[in-house]
Order: C-alpha cells, then sequence, then structure tokens
C-alpha cells in the first residue's frame, strides 16, 4: 500500500521541481542584468529600500523582476533547497563580491571575479554551481557535472565545506578529491558518481589518466578559486592537460583576491567573453579595510627574540605567525614549546596528514592559541577572529603578502598584522608602499627595552634536546635556501648577508656553529638575472654543476659543503615548494605558496626529472665573510661572539654569559657521562651476546656429537626445550632473558661436559 504513495509523492516533487526550474529560467531570462554591468554601490538606507523593492520573487508568473540590483540571497533567481541551504547556514545579504558576480554567473555568463580576503568569495562561485545543476536536473547517475579546481587539499576541503552548507537541500554527491596515496583507491571507486568534485588539479588529472570510466566530457560548470594560482607556471602543464578534457560549452568561473587578467591565462582556460569583475578595484587599499598593518626592521638574529616577545605579550590573542619553510616551523614551534610562552602553540604544515591539518584548525578556531604554519595555509584558509598575523620572514612578492595578512579581519571582522623584515630585505617595504601596491602599513620601531633575548634559552634547550639541533640545523639551512631560491633578487638576495649575520642567525638558533651549506643549481634552471647577478666561473661549454657554497670556516669566500642534505639539483617536476630540507628544494620559484600537491603524481604524469649535470659554479664574492678570532688567534664559535657582540651593547650581562656557559658544560659532561654508561652497557651487552652464542654453538655441536649415544629421552628433553618453549623478544626485558639464557646454558653445558666424560671414560 505504501508504495504506490511513495511513488505518487516522488512523482509529485518531480514535477514541482519542474515547474520551479521552468519559473527559475524564465526569470534569469527576464531580469539578467546588462553585460559588463555592475550593481549601484550599496548604501545603508537603500539596501533596506531595494531589499523590499526592486528585488524578490516573481508575484506572478510573467511578472519578471531584475535581480542585478538586490542584495539579498532571497531575491535572487535561486532554487528552494539553495535559498533553504543559505537561510540554515545564516547566510542573508550578500557581499560585494556576491551581488556583482551572482546576477552574471546565474545566468550562465563565463565570470572572472576579483574581490579582497575574506569578502565571501566561494558563496559566489558555490551558488551558480548548484544552480547550474539544478536547472539541469542532474542526478546520481549523470556523473561529474562541477569541477572546483583549487590550489591545495585544504583550501579544497574547505570549500568542500561550504558545498555540503548551502547544498545540504540538493540532493548532489560531491566529493573533496584530495586523498593521500591510501585513499586513491577510495576516491576512484566513487569518484565516477559524484556529481561535484573539489579538487587539486594534479589529483583530478591522475584519476583522468588513471580512473577506469572516469570521464568529464559532461561538465557543466568549472570553477578555479585562486585562479592566479592555479594558472601559475607550477600548475600550468596540468590545468592545459585538465582542461584539455573537458567540453568547450560549459561554463566558466574564476576567482582570486589577485586576479590574472593575462589574456594567455585566461585563453588557457577558454573564457567566452567573460565577465570582469573586480568589486574593489576603485578601493584605496587592496587589503581589508579594517586590517591594521605594521613592519618592522628586525635583524635577522634577532627574529626569534622579536616573535617571542610579542607572543608573550599577547597572549590573549589568536595569532597565526607565517614562517618560510617547514623545518622552520618544527623548529620554532618545538623549541618555542619547551621554553613554554604561557599560550597554547600549534603548528601546520604540508607534510602533515590531512585529518590532522584539519583537528589542529578546528583547535585554533576554539581557542586563543598561536598557530606556527607555513604558507600552505596562506591562501583562503578562513579562520574567524584571528587577531594577530605575524609574517616572520618575508613573503616572496606583494600577492602573497596580501594573502597572508588576509587570513584576518575577514568578512567585516577586525584584525591586525605584523611583517618583520630584515634590513637586507628592506626592497619589499618599499614596494609594499608604493603607491600602486595600495597596503597602507606602518613601520613600527622595536622596542628593545621590552625585547626579551632568547637565544641562550634555545641553545640550552637544544643542549637538552639534542635531536632538536639537527632539526635547527634544518631550520638554518631551510631559510637560506629559501631565500636563495627566490626569484626576486630586488630583495632576496643572499650577498646581502655576511658570514657574520650567518653566525648571528645560527648561534640565535642556539646552534653551536654555524652550519655549512651548498647549493648545487642546474643552469638552465637559473633566472637569467641571477645568473649575471653571480660570478659564474663557467665556459660555455661546459656541462659541470654550479655550485654555491657558503662556509663560516673560509676565509672571504661563500664556501661550504653539507654532507648529506644540501647538493641540490632541480626537479622540474616537483610542486611542493615548501622547503621541507634539502632535498625538496627545487629551481627559483615565482611563488613559495606551500601547494601540498602529491609529487609523486607529477613525476608519473610525465614531466621527466632532469638529468644531474655536472656544471659548477664557484662565487668568489668579495663579501665580508670574516671569521671571528679570539685574542690568541683562535676562532671563536659564533655564539661566544654573538655573546660577545651584544654584551658590548648591555643587552646582555656578561657575568651571566659565563654563567650560561658554565652551565651548558656542565650539561653537556652530564650527558657525556651519561653516554659513556650507556656505551659501557652495550659494550656489555654485546659481550654477553657473544659468549651466549659461542656457547650455544659449542653445545650444537656437543648435541650432534651426543646424538647417536643419547638415550631416547634425553632427546625428547632436548626437544621439549628448544621447541616447548615460545620466546618473545622486547628489549626492555633483554638483560633478564639473556641471564636466564646464561643460566640454561651453563646447565646445559655441565651436561655435556658430563656426556663427554661419560663417552671418554
Ligand atoms: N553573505 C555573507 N554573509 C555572511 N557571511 C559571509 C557571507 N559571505 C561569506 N561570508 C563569510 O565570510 C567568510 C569569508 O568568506 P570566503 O572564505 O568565501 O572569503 P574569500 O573571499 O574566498 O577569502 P580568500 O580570498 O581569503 O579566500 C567566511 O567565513 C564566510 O562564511
Amino acid at each position: 500500500m505504501r508504495r504506490p504513495q511513495f511513488r505518487v509523492a516522488a512523482k509529485q516533487g518531480r514535477l514541482r521541481e519542474a515547474d520551479e526550474i521552468r519559473l527559475l529560467e524564465a526569470w534569469i531570462d527576464a531580469g539578467k542584468p546588462a553585460r559588463g554591468t555592475k550593481p549601484p554601490p550599496l548604501s545603508k538606507s537603500s539596501a533596506a529600500a531595494q531589499g523590499k523593492g526592486k528585488g524578490g520573487a516573481p508575484k506572478a508568473a510573467g511578472e519578471y523582476t531584475e535581480y542585478g540590483a538586490c542584495t539579498l540571497f532571497d531575491e535572487l533567481p535561486l532554487s528552494k533547497k539553495t535559498k533553504d541551504g543559505l537561510r540554515k547556514a545564516g547566510f542573508k545579504e550578500m557581499s560585494e563580491i556576491q551581488r556583482a558576480a551572482l546576477p552574471h554567473a546565474l545566468c550562465g555568463r563565463d565570470v572572472l571575479g576579483a574581490a579582497k580576503t575574506g569578502s565571501g568569495k566561494t558563496l559566489a562561485f558555490v551558488i551558480p554551481a548548484l544552480e547550474k545543476l539544478y536547472r539541469e536536473r542532474w542526478g546520481p547517475e549523470d556523473g561529474p557535472g562541477c569541477i572546483v579546481l583549487s590550489p591545495n587539499k585544504d583550501l579544497a576541503g574547505q570549500i568542500f565545506d561550504v558545498f555540503k552548507k548551502v547544498g545540504k537541500f540538493h540532493g548532489f554527491s560531491a566529493g573533496a578529491i584530495v586523498g593521500n596515496r591510501k585513499g586513491l583507491d577510495e576516491e576512484k571507486a566513487v569518484i565516477t558518481s559524484l556529481n561535484i568534485l573539489v579538487c587539486t588539479p594534479g589529483r583530478l588529472l591522475q584519476h583522468m589518466s588513471e580512473t577506469t570510466n572516469f570521464d568529464c566530457a559532461q561538465i557543466q560548470i568549472l570553477v578555479i578559486d585562486e585562479a592566479d594560482q592555479v594558472l601559475d607556471k607550477k600548475f600550468q602543464e596540468q590545468v592545459d592537460n585538465v582542461v584539455s578534457q573537458l567540453p568547450r560549452v560549459r561554463q566558466t568561473l574564476l576567482f582570486s583576491a589577485t586576479q590574472t587578467k593575462s589574456v594567455k591565462d585566461l585563453a588557457r582556460v577558454s573564457l567566452k567573453d567573460p565577465e570582469y569583475i573586480s568589486v574593489h578595484e576603485e578601493a584605496s587599499t587592496a587589503t581589508p579595510d579594517n586590517l591594521e598593518q605594521y613592519a618592522m626592521i628586525v635583524p635577522l638574529d634577532q627574529k626569534l627574540n622579536m616573535l617571542w616577545s610579542f607572543i608573550k605579550r599577547h597572549l590573549d590573542s589568536r595569532t597565526l605567525v607565517f614562517l618560510s619553510s617547514v623545518k622552520q616551523v618544527k623548529f620554532v614551534y618545538e623549541v618555542f614549546k619547551k621554553l613554554r610562552p604561557g599560550i597554547p602553540l600549534k603548528c601546520m604544515h604540508g607534510r602533515m596528514k590531512y585529518e590532522v591539518q584539519q583537528a589542529i584548525v578546528a583547535e585554533f578556531k576554539e581557542s586563543k592559541s598561536v598557530l606556527f604554519s607555513t604558507d600552505i595555509f596562506a591562501r583562503g584558509l578562513d579562520i574567524e577572529n584571528v587577531d594577530w598575523v605575524v609574517q616572520v620572514d618575508c613573503p616572496e612578492n606583494i600577492a602573497l603578502y596580501i594573502h597572508r595578512v588576509g587570513r584576518t579581519a575577514r568578512y567585516n571582522k577586525r584584525g591586525k598584522a605584523l611583517m618583520f623584515i630584515c634590513p637586507e630585505e628592506e626592497r619589499m617595504l618599499e614596494k609594499l608602499k608604493a603607491t600602486e601596491s595600495k597596503i597602507p602599513i606602518y613601520i613600527k620601531k622595536p622596542n628593545t627595552e621590552k625585547l626579551e633575548q632568547i637565544s641562550q634559552n634555545i641553545a640550552a634547550v637544544l643542549v637538552k634536546f639534542p635531536n632538536l639541533q639537527q632539526l635547527g640545523k634544518r631550520a638554518f639551512v631551510t631559510y637560506l635556501k629559501s631565500v636563495y631560491l627566490q626569484s626576486d633578487k630586488e630583495v632576496f638576495d643572499l650577498s646581502r648577508f655576511n658570514m657574520e649575520n650567518f653566525a648571528a642567525y645560527a648561534a640565535s638558533l642556539g646552534l653551536p656553529v654555524t652550519p655549512k651549506i651548498r647549493f648545487v643549481r642546474h643552469k638552465k634552471n637559473m633566472p637569467k638575472k641571477y645568473m649575471e647577478d653571480i660570478n659564474v666561473k663557467q665556459t660555455k661549454r661546459s656541462l659541470k654543476p654550479e655550485v654555491i657554497e657558503i662556509n663560516p670556516q673560509a676565509d672571504g669566500n661563500l664556501i661550504v659543503d653539507d654532507e648529506d642534505d644540501d647538493i641540490l639539483y632541480p626537479k622540474e617536476s616537483k610542486t611542493d615548494v615548501n622547503m621541507d630540507d634539502g632535498l625538496d628544494i627545487l629551481h627559483p620559484k615565482e611563488s613559495t605558496a606551500d601547494t601540498n600537491m602529491e609529487p609523486e603524481k607529477v613525476t608519473k604524469l610525465g614531466n621527466k626529472p632532469l638529468k644531474k649535470k655536472k656544471l659548477k659554479i664557484n662565487v668568489h664574492r668579495p663579501l665580508g665573510t670574516r671569521v671571528k678570532f679570539d685574542d690568541e688567534g683562535n676562532t671563536m664559535p659564533p655564539l661566544a661572539s654573538i655573546a660577545g657582540e651584544v654584551a658590548t651593547e648591555d643587552v646582555i650581562d656578561k657575568e651571566k654569559i659565563s654563567q650560561r656557559y658554565a652551565e651548558m658544560l656542565r650539561e653537556l659532561q652530564e650527558h657525556d657521562k651519561e653516554d659513556k654508561l650507556e656505551h659501557k652497557r652495550i659494550l656489555r651487552e654485546k659481550k654477553l651476546q657473544k659468549k651466549l652464542k659461542l656457547k650455544r654453538k659449542r653445545n650444537e655441536e656437543m648435541d650432534a656429537g651426543s646424538e647417536d649415544s643419547g638415550s631416547e629421552s634425553d632427546r625428547d628433553q632436548n626437544k621439549a626445550g628448544s621447541k616447548g618453549k615460545k620466546r618473545y623478544f622486547n628489549s626492555d626485558d633483554e638483560g633478564e632473558d639473556a641471564a636466564k639464557d646464561g643460566d640454561v646454558l651453563a646447565k646445559q653445558e655441565a651436561l655435556a661436559l658430563r656426556l663427554l666424560s661419560q663417552m671418554h671414560g
């Protein structure tokens, strides 16, 4: 009895939907805005008036309102399901970019949208995507109908969440195709039945080439978020490949806070007669109005002191700290955690599992804390109420600066941003302050009185936790590499630093010696400008590797050799430029954003790694690479030299320094003692093992000898001894087992001797 009722209800539902779609299509067509038009500017009084007057749903069939100037979502020609979703999620009034983009996007036009960070661009493409599929009556059996490309998996996850929220009442299946290698098979199993795919270009391409029956020939709408980054050369091959597999007849929406207008880029995604919507083009600033921005000139070796002092003075804030490499993030997080600043610390980078990242973001949203991050979260990350964004390392360009600071002051909220800039990178400040950049940034003078000096505390932590020394070394190396690999040599030029700077920086990380570094680079991948910039000793036909070395012990030159991690060969296909360690460093890059792409996929997709050619560059720079000597002519450890310098400036008490050194020495001696004891223990254990082995061997020989003469019961006994007792190895009870073994063997030995003497007797 119930089945026919169900069928009737379903049929009625379908009919209602069909009626709604007919009405929506007519409304969209009748009230669409003229091409190239923008909605009139919004004054507070007009907003309310427009909400009641001009907009609104059609009163009766055939009487359609224009929707190009409305202000509320309810006034747009949207399906009931989408409106319900929006209402449930608490979205009522449209933001500027939504007002401007939605009317054009809803009537099927291609859109190239730009608006400041945090201004609500996500809804400006999520709504048209849902509506398009709804009006096309897309169903599960139709497969993928919408693709959203995002530069990284975290952002893809966030966009997916917005789809889930707003599309709650629709019946579409959607997925964030961002899984790790393990998730690939699961994705393969479902991807063909998903209607909305939010994915990174690399992952999508992988499915396009590997997943059977995965077909994108029916795609209705393509969205590219963070379009300037996704259309950047880093993704070029992947995006071109993806786009070539999509139907030419489709709608395309491109959004970003820092938009591309490059005709070449747009041609690549074949935009048709697009609407250029840049709602803040005429605004006096490129960053949110509610954002206060400050910069401070901080020498490299003072950055951690400054960061620590900042954190200590903002214990009641939610602070997001950007550093330029994974190793730096890990190091600063680990060391600061040990020093206990009095506020929870978290860290996040592209090497973490997606689920872990999600959990950390959720925790950060919940409590006032400090989150150290790489640039993986510079774009798109939407966290309400971030009070401060602190950029410890200089952003590689203005666009990245805008995206980083845009993690605060989102959607009408207030926020503050602070950037530390080394004197050697001051050119970036000039660029930011240039009129055309439209960035109201103010220089703040560091308050040296309130600056806490923590280098020695860090050194003490490193003595106590030796594994952090290695991490510190890596942090040092990856920082210098990140500077070295930047393409904007006007700002980033290692030659502006000298050996003293490097030594001081190493000391500020608590390192007892300045790590050595060597850069090897394929000439082909070096920016021309930089090639001219450095003194390359190379004949035209030479194929030797180019080597730039930094060595604190070398006189005058930047030389170095680091045995394990610092020989860098260009790898064209790698896209994660997150500077994890030496082996991940690529050719000079346009962008340092941690794209979180899966490198192995990219390699599979046909980018051949370059041959390691032996190009050698030896750079002899007339730089201030002085090594410090003490009164007796011995080279001084950098920490000592720095301590001396600081002391002369009366920042640190000399007595304190010697006390600290004495303390460190004591700690080292203690460690030394422990190491010696441990070494002795290991030797003892080895000796015992050896002895036991020897005895066992002898025993076996004797057993073999006594086999013929031994009684049946003896043999059984032996068998029981060897087979009946299972042994479990656990490093904790190794000593006890060994002792037991010793007893057993001693008994067996005695038995064997008895047997032997019986034989001989
Ligand atoms: N119409 C709206 N009403 C209220 N809140 C909104 C509206 N539109 C967007 N938001 C909220 O504003 C915040 C920022 O939105 P969104 O992440 O889309 O910004 P964005 O422009 O994409 O930023 P970015 O350039 O940094 O990626 C989100 O928390 C979102 O929920």
